[in-house]
């Protein structure tokens, strides 16, 4: 057994407390061995987290990591003429080595962030997952599904390869990959295909994500056409079982809040991306009372623009606040449980908390800034004040991913000048 022990620190419990203690890692199980006093001197190797606040690393519940290549590409537009007009035309025109080359940089971003798992819908999953398993990150992958601009053939292949590559990709890099069946919504995907494609997800034992409810022009025609709302007609189809998360939600209704709750399905808040394509205010606070499962996300680079989780989590903060119109909804607690076992749960993962025995899945923030003192509450801080360059180390699966904001598994230098230049002939291309 090979142990690493991070020493000196404030822990972040499950329960929302903070306490000192320093955590001991068996780095080939990557499993949480104890949390206790010193414990260094049983360990092979240490990490300084003196002044510092150790977390369960953040779980990303909702992205398409490698979109990182379109930031900044096309802003200031409502969703559906932002993807229309610009994403879609230059997503086709992608590469598989521009997915691989735009996953690398997310991923990075992501370690520097201190994120350790992330759920993304994509094209060309082998590449996303191989820059996965090298960067060292845990993650659910899926293909994302658009039949609307297919024929019958096109649309059938597409439905078929999103179930192919989750079987294939399910288990993939020692376990830290984990796959789903992602038809990309409940408008942009048949009903035809749905029907064909939705029992077989199922035999396959696989979960279920799509986007729903995210703008009011995605709820007015199912309504119109079907005479229920969409996560009436998501049940129907069989898509909202408890193992299944929608990312969005922003424009539910309390008998769609009703049918999350009790079917046990997971929303994924997007409140940057919401803002940004001015799709809306989810009402986070009353799922939360509901006891829907609720997990934070940032979507993709391009309706964002970070991968940060901790600028999510202030924004989820504020805007759950205004959306409610009560100053006391969606307090840092919930915030902060969202951002780690809230996501997880919702993704389905093994992750976010910090306790024996539960996967070494950490972030080690520096406290000795200035917007991070006076240190009255730590919870506080992590939803309100910290940013992503206070992230010192971050750990998954007992591995060192990034240490003293050295990222030791990708070459940042590296990966940045791929995906300026990789960027750059994307946007030629698509502009041609
Ligand atoms: C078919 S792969 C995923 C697909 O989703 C697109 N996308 C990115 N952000 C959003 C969003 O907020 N709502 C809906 N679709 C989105 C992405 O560009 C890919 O085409
Ligand atoms: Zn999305």
């Amino acid at each position: 057994m090979t142990t690493l022990a991070i020493t000196g620190g404030q822990v972040l419990l499950p329960d929302m407390t903070v306490t000192r203690a320093d955590v001991l890692i068996d780095q080939e199980r990557g499993e949480i061995l104890e949390l206790g006093d010193d414990l260094a001197a049983d360990a092979d190797e240490t990490l300084d987290a003196s002044d510092s606040l150790v977390t369960p690393g953040f779980v990303n519940g909702h992205c398409h990591v490698s979109m990182t290549l379109l930031r900044g590409y096309a802003d200031d537009k409502p969703l559906d003429a932002w993807l229309q007009e610009d994403i879609w035309p230059a997503e086709g025109e992608l590469t598989p080595d521009d997915i691989r080359i735009g996953a690398e940089l997310g991923l990075l971003e992501m370690i520097k962030s201190g994120t350790t798992a992330f759920a993304d819908m994509y094209f060309e999953l082998p590449e996303i997952a191989d820059a996965v398993e090298r960067a060292g990150l845990r993650a659910r992958l899926g293909h994302g599904v658009v039949t609307v601009v297919k024929d019958d053939e096109g649309a059938r292949e597409d439905a078929q390869t999103s179930l192919d590559v989750a079987a294939e990709y399910d288990g993939a890099a020692d376990g830290r990959i984990s796959t789903a069946f992602m038809p990309h919504s409940l408008t942009t995907v048949g009903e035809e295909y749905l029907d064909e494609f939705v029992p077989k997800a199922r035999e396959a034992g696989l979960p279920i994500h799509y986007h729903a409810n995210e703008t009011a022009d995605e709820v007015t025609p199912i309504v119109d056409e079907r005479g229920v709302r969409p996560l009436a007609y998501a049940a129907e189809k069989g898509m909202l079982e408890p193992q299944d998360f929608v990312a969005h939600g922003v424009h539910v209704d309390e008998s769609e809040i009703g049918l999350l709750a009790e079917a046990g399905t997971g929303v994924i808040h997007c409140p940057a991306s919401n803002m940004k394509l001015a799709s809306g205010m989810a009402p986070v606070q009353r799922m939360l009372e509901e006891g829907v499962s609720v997990g934070l996300g940032t979507d993709g680079a391009a309706s964002n623009n970070d991968l940060s989780m901790l600028d999510e989590a202030r924004d989820a903060a504020m805007i759950g606040k205004l959306a409610a119109e009560d100053a006391s909804a969606v307090p840092a607690e919930a915030v902060v449980e969202m951002m780690t076992q809230g996501s997880a749960d919702a993704i389905d993962i093994d992750a976010g908390r910090l306790e024996d025995g539960a996967p070494a899945d950490l972030a080690v923030l520096d406290l000795e800034k200035p917007h991070l003192t006076p240190a009255h509450d730590l919870v506080s801080h992590l939803a309100y004040a910290a940013a992503a360059a206070d992230v010192r180390h971050t750990i998954c699966d007992g591995q060192v991913l990034m240490r003293d904001r050295e990222v030791l598994t990708l070459e940042e230098s590296a990966v940045r000048e791929r995906a300026s230049e990789a960027a750059a002939s994307l946007v030629a291309r698509a502009e041609e």
